[in-house]
């Protein structure tokens, strides 16, 4: 249900960043233009380059109108001037004053009761700094909520997310701390729950009864690009796997909530991390395949090797794709198999689930064919949005072979990729207090507990890497990954149609 957004200030920290630019002005804009906003809001840039207010609004013009379809100019600029811009460096304690006289003013200015969302759009290690200064320097002492969103990365493992999670804590409440995780705010993530729960003929047979495994890949064509300094020190182990794959793996495993009300979802969530199995080294060698692109050609191009990216060392072991078989130890989950697999520079840019459910008891009708295929439910969360159900008919006429149907429900065709939608639903979500798609503290240490343990082996003893060519769909070991249990990869729905 939309409802419209409070009054408030907004702080977004790293104002002339990437993220800022590419995701959050836009987003915004598109609750302002909705109407979910009104006119009573701030929003205050931070960073150390030299702006006026004027300039910054400017930015923010283009950087809408760049990154919105179809946007009307006045409507932009009337917006835009709700912008205001700090020059400051947010580890110098001095310019926090500053900031709370700029705050205050404008508090009064749009009658925001004291309300403020603060937004570290900044480089991790600027993570515990900022909440820290905000509360000592007395700028969360206002009348009216105070809430933070974390970006991503929180931490690199359990020790260093559990100190970060400390140093935040002691100036917000766990309430008021939102870390964000943008597939948690993609439309057909969080329709996965309403497929599940609000038809009967799924919720009776998503179970170890009657699905077989349980399939989640993302893959993107896109390399390392200008983020080899990052990406070097996370992998995709803690890029992608760490945080969106296994929030799929939570939404598609969870129990169904008592209620539709934030603790009681992820209470259910956190559940299924419980009953993950955390693997041992041995079982992580034989569950989990790293993987790195050598050159190859993504849509005719050809693209280098990750070791020949910028700013990558040459003898990076660094991996750019994972596959791993999951198990969930739980009455619903014990013997499906969770394949997941994510990687750069795959053949295709897709995210989808599917379910493939186990065979009836008898081979009717396809003894004799090869078309016969399992019934699939995919959910295509990108860049087609939709669901579909692979079933078995028979072909017209005289015959009895069989032939394998759709049935497809496309919600919204391809539009930009990376689209800030998600910032959009999250964003709108934060403001109005509702935590339900951000992550909780036990879920976040609960998931690095198991990603260190393939972390330790990976650095340890080893588990060897990989490769793949770029413009494939990964390593051959990942597909053994599944043949040996008698299973392949589905292929993504956007894969069968560009090839
Ligand atoms: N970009 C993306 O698509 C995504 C980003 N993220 C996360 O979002 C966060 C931001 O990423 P991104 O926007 O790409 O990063 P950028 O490097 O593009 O932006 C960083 C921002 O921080 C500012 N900054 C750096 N140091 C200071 C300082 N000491 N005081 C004040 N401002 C400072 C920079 O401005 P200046 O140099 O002028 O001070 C700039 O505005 C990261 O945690 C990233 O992991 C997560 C998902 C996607
Ligand atoms: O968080 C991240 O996600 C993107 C992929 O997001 P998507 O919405 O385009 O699927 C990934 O490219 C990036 O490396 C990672 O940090």
């Amino acid at each position: 249900m939309i409802h419209s957004i409070p009054n408030a200030s907004i702080v977004i920290f790293g104002a002339t960043g990437d993220l800022a630019h590419r995701k959050l002005f836009p987003a915004l804009y598109q609750l302002y233009q909705k109407g979910h906003m009104k006119e009573n809001f701030s929003v205050v840039g931070v960073s150390r380059k030299e702006y006026s207010h004027e300039q910054f609004q400017q930015e923010v013009y283009e950087a809408v109108n760049e990154h919105t379809p179809g946007t009307e100019s006045d409507k932009v600029k009337k917006f835009a001037s709700h912008f205001y811009y700090l020059k400051m460096d947010v580890t110098s304690e001095p310019s926090y004053h500053e900031l709370e006289e700029l705050l205050n003013v404008l508090d009064r200015d749009y009658q925001t009761n004291g309300n403020r969302l603060y937004y570290l759009a900044m480089a991790p290690r600027f993570f515990g700094t900022i909440p820290t200064f905000l509360k000592s320097e007395g700028i969360t002492n206002t009348e009216g909520w105070q809430r933070i969103v974390i970006e991503k990365p929180f931490g690199h493992d359990l020790p260093s997310a559990t100190k970060l999670n400390e140093e935040i804590q002691q100036s917000f409440n766990e309430d008021d701390i939102y870390r964000i995780d943008h597939y948690l705010g993609k439309e057909m993530v969080q329709n996965i729950q309403v497929i599940r729960f609000g038809n009967a003929i799924f919720e009776s047979i998503w179970n170890n009864k009657y699905i077989d495994s349980v399939q989640i890949t993302s893959s993107e064509t896109l390399g390392v690009e200008d983020r080899a300094a990052y990406y070097e020190k996370s992998g995709a182990l803690l890029d992608m796997v760490q945080n969106h794959m296994l929030q799929m793996v939570m939404m598609v495993a969870m129990e169904p909530p008592g209620e539709l009300k934030p603790e009681h979802i992820r209470d259910e969530k956190v559940k299924v991390l419980r009953s993950l199995r955390f693997f041992n080294e041995e079982e992580v060698r034989k569950n989990v395949i790293r993987g790195q692109y050598t050159d190859g050609k993504i849509k005719g191009e050809s693209v280098p090797a990750y070791l020949k990216e910028e700013n990558v060392d040459p003898e990076s072991k660094t991996e750019t794709f994972v596959a791993a078989k999951l198990f969930i130890d739980n009455f619903r989950w014990t013997g499906v198999p969770f394949y997941i697999r994510t990687g750069k520079r795959m053949a295709v840019k897709s995210t989808e689930i599917v379910i493939q459910f186990k065979q009836g008891p008898m081979a009717l009708y396809h003894a004799n064919t090869e078309k016969y295929q399992p019934n699939l439910l995919r959910i295509h969360i990108q860049p087609d949005e939709g669901v579909s159900l692979t079933l078995n008919a028979k072909p017209k006429g005289d015959t009895s072979d069989l032939l394998p149907i759709d049935m497809t429900y496309n919600n919204k065709s391809a539009t930009d990729m990376n689209s800030p939608e998600a910032y959009e639903k999250l964003l709108h979500d934060c403001l109005l207090g509702n935590s339900t798609y951000f992550t909780r503290w036990d879920e976040v240490a609960l998931s690095w507990e198991f990603i260190d343990r393939i972390t330790k082996t990976w650095n340890g003893t080893g588990a060897p890497i990989t490769y793949y060519n770029s413009g494939s769909m990964g390593p051959q070991e990942a597909e053994q990954l599944l043949y040996a249990d008698g299973h392949s990869w589905w292929e993504p729905t956007k894969v069968r149609e560009e090839c």
